[in-house]
């Protein structure tokens, strides 16, 4: 025995005078048995540590095991992974010495002085020579203990994901709802066709994503809708918006817009090349809600359409569309409704 391993079994003596149980080994702490230790002793080096010493860091290469003479030390595996606290008789970094170059699993630092006992890879063959009964029983201790460690990260790795998928699950609810939110403040509830925010919104999706080179706009209103209501009721008026709208949706392509813009105001914003493109639409409009008010006696399902009908310049904005089709609805309404008028571009703007 060496100066050094005496000195080392002597902190042996002293820890062991201090503690409660070092007879047995223990797996989940990974203590000693005092002949493991002493064998350790006798072939390792001492090292003194100081606190706050760096043995090593998490995915550097090592081929040492340490076993505690005296002292602290604390292993963070990083992350979130619970750390943990080794003391006097417990040993660490043993892949190391089993298998040589091994990659750190954890930042190994001194939490006080201590004293070390270091073993090298090169002298694992040393220590089963020593006492190859002794060096199997370790063996199969620190075969058991890197198991245990492995699948207790399995099993923290597995509430993690667990806890993950349950946040995305509440991640998706919530992304979900907002989309739903944000058609129900894009959408007329009434009608489900686009309310006038809607028609913002994609007003300026369409310019984001470039406008259609040609496109027309009818704006359409209920004639004498009060009449619907204050004869009928107003859930037969809200019943004959929603054949409005029903209407509106019906003629309405992929890339066209139909909206409510509030009260009896409709207006259709539609991909179209010329006057007579726009026209079929405006007639079909008036024609589908005449045949629908032919159709009932008694409550109606619709009233008379008046219909101002224009292109638009994609060039400028809403405003001067809305303006322009509105001349041709206000010249519609003078001529008793139910009918459409077009209004052409060069034609003098009035105020509505
Ligand atoms: N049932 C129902 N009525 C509504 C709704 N929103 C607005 N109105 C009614 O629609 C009516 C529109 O009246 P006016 O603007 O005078 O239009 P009008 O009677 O069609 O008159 P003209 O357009 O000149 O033919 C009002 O009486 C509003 O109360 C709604 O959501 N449901």
């Amino acid at each position: 025995m060496n100066r050094d391993s005496a000195a080392l079994i002597h902190s042996r003596e002293t820890f062991i005078a201090g503690s409660p149980s070092t007879a047995s080994a223990d797996v989940a702490t990974a203590v000693l048995t005092d002949a493991e230790y002493e064998l350790f002793a006798e072939i390792g080096r001492s090292r003194r540590i100081q606190e706050g010493q760096v043995l090593f860091r998490r995915g550097e290469l090592g081929t040492t095991m340490f076993v505690i003479a005296r002292g602290v030390i604390d292993l963070d595996f990083g992350e979130d992974l619970v750390g943990k606290r080794l003391g006097p008789c417990e040993f660490f970094g043993e892949l190391g010495l089993l298998i040589g170059d091994h990659v750190r699993s954890a930042d190994a630092v001194a939490a006080s002085d201590g004293l070390l006992i270091e073993l090298r890879h090169e002298e694992f063959q040393r220590l089963v020579d020593c006492d190859p009964g002794l060096v199997s029983y370790f063996l199969r201790r620190a075969i058991l203990r890197v198991v245990l460690n492995e699948q207790s990260l399995i099993r923290r790795l597995r509430r993690r994901n667990e806890e993950l998928e349950s946040a995305l699950d509440s991640l998706y609810a919530a992304t979900h709802q907002l989309n739903q939110t944000e058609e129900l403040v894009r959408t007329d509830e009434l009608t489900s066709l686009y309310n006038r925010r809607g028609l913002t919104l994609h007003l300026q999706e369409f310019r984001k994503l470039g406008m259609p080179n040609s496109m027309g706009l009818l704006l359409i209103d209920c004639d004498r809708f009060k009449q619907v209501n204050d004869e009928h009721g107003h859930l037969i008026g809200d019943r004959v918006l929603q054949g409005v709208a029903n209407i509106l949706r019906s003629v309405a392509g992929p890339d066209d817009l139909a909206c409510r813009l509030g009260g009896d105001e409709f207006c259709l914003l539609m991909v179209a090349e010329n006057r007579e493109e726009v026209m079929r639409f405006a007639d079909f409009v008036v024609s589908t809600a005449q045949g629908l008010m032919q159709m009932v006696h008694g409550a109606p399902l619709m009233c008379p359409l008046s219909v101002g009908a224009c292109l638009v310049d994609p060039t400028k904005d809403w405003n001067d569309w809305y303006a322009r089709a509105d001349e041709g609805l206000y010249r519609a309404k003078r001529m008793g409704g139910n009918c459409v008028q077009w209004q052409d571009h060069d034609a003098e703007l009035t105020s509505a």
